[in-house]
């Protein structure tokens, strides 16, 4: 298919963060899209939903917690070939539950300086690069 007409799907994305700085982590199953890779839990924005909403709808869904603050931290586009995907990524800094992987998935609190040594989707690596921004 060529660019034109592929179709770019939206992704809403959280970076959660606990009040140690630690970020929340999830690996994807075998057979997902982007197979076996650590990713930011997410998923993608239905039809009347704003990206908020889709975040909050897919974390409470995926790793069970209640979003209640988040703010928005980069958006990435990126052709996987297979897939054309447009993440927009928000930062959740208050939110209510424990996080843990409610469909089966492997998940962690991982603390910044480590999380380069994950491999992620190859969209991830400015979002992984800001994260651990000097300053950041
Ligand atoms: N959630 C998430 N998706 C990512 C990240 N990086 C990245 O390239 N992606 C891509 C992989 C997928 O093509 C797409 C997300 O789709 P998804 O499979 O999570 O969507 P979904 O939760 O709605 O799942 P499904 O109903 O299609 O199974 O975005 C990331 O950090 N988190
Ligand atoms: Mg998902």
């Amino acid at each position: 298919m060529n660019t034109e007409t592929k179709k770019t799907v939206l992704v809403a994305v959280g970076v959660i963060e606990n009040a140690t700085g630690d970020i929340f982590i999830c690996r994807r199953g075998a057979s997902q899209h982007q197979a076996n890779k650590w990713e930011f839990p997410g998923g993608k924005v239905e039809a009347g939903e704003t990206v908020e909403q889709a975040l909050t709808r897919e974390l409470a869904e995926e790793v069970g917690i209640t979003v209640e603050r988040c703010q928005p931290l980069m958006q990435l586009e990126h052709d996987y070939g297979d897939k054309q995907v447009k993440l927009a990524i928000h930062k959740v800094t208050a939110f209510s539950g424990e996080p843990r992987g409610l469909e089966g998935q492997p998940s962690r609190w991982v603390p910044v300086s480590k999380l380069a040594q994950y491999d992620f989707p190859e969209a991830n690596g400015p979002i992984v690069e800001k994260l651990t921004a000097p300053g950041a």
